[in-house]
């Protein structure tokens, strides 16, 4: 019999070196596929990302200090907030497989089904598996997969442009993500780490930003450090990268 804790070790063990320990998150890393499958509900999102071979500037200011050579797409959500395609697995609510590969293979085709229903697209993509969380203390609640997946750059090009009007009433624009920081220390992805993102899409980003070198850890912990200063400036509750969306408090 196959040990699927062995499995999930090998699949999570790359990751786990590109965690933020200095970030402040409600979320909490789950390897223990034990755990996994006690969870009521499983939600599985992606980064969908492409790389160009020559760097491209998005904006000709002169002091933009990095081209973005890297895209990675993330969606306007309904809520106005930032978050990944993807959505619920409803298949693992009644009944979780035994194996965990068999599991990572639901989670995938649920994860392609969601994009296609939001994008018009992916449906034959086997994107690969990051890493799995749950909020502090609700493991039994709810379990968060991230997969990520390379497009070529003419695929994101006719993805950002091609499904503007999704086919999804849930998404109401896209988005690339501002991989530099300007010279003020402040535009570029600082602001828009200050936005609201749904459930740990922010952590989920900057994970996979490291793990695949897109960024250095000190650019990527400068960049937190800065948006956490302007939301504490505008008065932005304790601070935790846990941006749901607000509607509960409005
Ligand atoms: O991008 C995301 N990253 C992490 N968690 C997310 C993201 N988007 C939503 N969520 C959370 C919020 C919910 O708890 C679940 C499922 O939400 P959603 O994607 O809106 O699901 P449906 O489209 O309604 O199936 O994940």
């Amino acid at each position: 019999m196959m040990d699927n804790t062995k499995v999930l070790e090998e699949e999570t063990s790359s990751t786990s070196a590109h965690k933020c320990p200095w970030m402040p998150t409600s979320y909490v890393d789950c390897t223990d596929f034990e755990l996994m499958k006690k969870a009521k509900i499983h939600a599985a999102h992606v980064l969908l990302w492409s790389r160009d071979e020559k760097p491209v500037s998005p904006y000709h200011y002169d002091d933009i200090e990095l081209p973005m050579q890297t895209k990675i797409l993330m969606q306007v959500r309904f809520d106005g907030s930032f978050g990944f395609p993807g959505g619920f697995v409803d298949e693992l609510e009644s009944k979780v497989p035994s194996s965990f590969p068999k599991f990572l293979e639901l989670l995938q085709q649920g994860v392609c089904r969601e994009l296609f229903e939001e994008m018009g697209f992916g449906r034959d993509t086997s994107p690969s598996y990051v890493y799995s969380c749950h909020p502090a203390g609700r493991e039994k609640d709810v379990m968060l997969h991230f997969f990520m997946f390379q497009l070529t750059p003419s695929q994101m090009k006719a993805i950002s442009w091609g499904s503007i009007i999704s086919t999804s009433d849930e998404v109401v624009g896209l988005s690339l993500v501002p991989l530099y920081t300007m010279k003020d220390g402040i535009r570029g992805l600082p602001t828009f780490l200050t936005n609201s993102f749904a459930g740990n899409a922010v952590e989920q980003l900057l994970r996979c930003i490291l793990k695949q070198g897109f960024l250095s850890e000190v650019e990527v912990r400068k960049a937190t450090e800065v948006a956490f200063k302007i939301l504490k400036k505008r008065g932005g509750g304790d601070l935790k990268f846990e941006f749901q969306s607000h509607t509960h408090i409005l």
